[in-house]
């Protein structure tokens, strides 16, 4: 039987502004999301034993049916009507419940490769429709390109041009709720005037959009994420940021040997998880 072995990369936010709440309860929001090049390994496998089995082996992480991976092949095979068994083994290195949508991106994947595997023929736009029922970020995974997002972050626009960077990725292994912050945000009227260009050249002009609505909640909770942004900062980092709803911290380097140099130091200082990845 088939079998495709794909990478599902991380993503951070450069920009994540909330505009408002909707009635549902979910949040308009206006974003730029860039994918990173650190990934979960996933290999997706058609069976001649019906049914869908994930593993993954990750503390705090759901094997079977709570799996995001597992609902997206779930979607997918009751859409096409077939009998065939879908086994998909993660190898899971994003941190989990970290604002880095590790979960989303393992569900574009699993979509992606099962409408390969099952020869289905979905459009990405389709693919798109069926992963924003998972999750607001997935649709941004099949998308594959720096976006402006919108709506609930499903609405994507790429961006004219980015730079290509360094990226160093810091988690002091404190797991955050998304729900949990999105529920504690206090939405104020603030103007969203800022212009978000289309086209950004060096790190010092992407360090000039690091922005994120949520960072009051989640370091409100957890001060040493400020601490965590200084540490890049004096690292040399052109700007820092927390990713998402948290609680991973990033700082942007135009240059790969300060970004590996000051990621070595965080993790050595510290024994945090620290990774210096490339924008992908
Ligand atoms: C924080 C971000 O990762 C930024 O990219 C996303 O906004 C969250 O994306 P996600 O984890 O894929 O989101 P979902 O799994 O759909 O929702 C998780 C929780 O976040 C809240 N949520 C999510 C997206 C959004 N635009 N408004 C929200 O209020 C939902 O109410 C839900 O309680
Ligand atoms: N494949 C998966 N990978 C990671 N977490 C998963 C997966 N499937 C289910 N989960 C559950 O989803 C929760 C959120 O995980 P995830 O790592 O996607 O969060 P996140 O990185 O904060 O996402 P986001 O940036 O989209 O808010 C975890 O607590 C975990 O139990």
């Amino acid at each position: 039987m088939e079998k495709l072995k794909l990478l599902a990369p991380a993503k951070v936010n450069y920009r994540l502004d909330v505009l408002g709440k909707r009635p549902d309860g979910y949040h308009e929001l206006r974003m730029v999301m860039q994918r990173v090049g650190l990934c979960d390994e996933i290999s997706i496998a058609l069976s001649g034993t019906p049914g869908i089995r994930v593993t993954c082996g990750k503390v705090g992480v759901p094997d079977g049916p709570g799996n995001i991976a597992w609902r997206a092949a779930d979607a997918l095979l009751k859409l096409s009507g077939k009998e065939t068994g879908i086994d998909i083994a993660i190898d899971k290195r994003i941190p989990v419940a970290a604002g880095l949508g590790g979960g989303s991106s393992d569900a574009a994947t699993v979509l992606m490769g099962v409408n390969q595997l099952l020869g289905l023929g979905l459009s990405d736009e389709r693919l798109m429709e069926i992963g924003v029922k998972l999750g607001a970020d997935v649709p941004f995974f099949i998308f594959k390109k720096t976006a402006l997002a919108e709506g609930i972050g499903d609405k994507l626009t790429a961006m004219e041009s980015m730079p290509g960077l360094w990226v160093v990725l810091v988690n002091p292994g404190i797991h955050v709720s998304t729900a949990w912050v999105y529920q504690n945000l206090i939405l104020t009227e603030k103007g969203t005037d800022t212009i978000i260009r289309g086209s950004y050249g060096t790190a010092a002009e992407v360090a000039g959009l690091l922005s994120n609505d949520l960072e009051p909640v989640t370091c409100g909770k957890h001060p040493l994420l400020n601490e965590l942004k200084e540490m890049l900062l004096t690292a040399g980092a052109a700007g820092s940021l927390m990713s998402g709803s948290g609680a991973t911290v990033f700082g942007i380097f135009e240059d790969e040997e300060a970004a590996r140099r000051a990621a070595a130091e965080i993790a050595a200082a510290r024994g945090w998880f620290a990774v210096a990845v490339p924008t992908l």
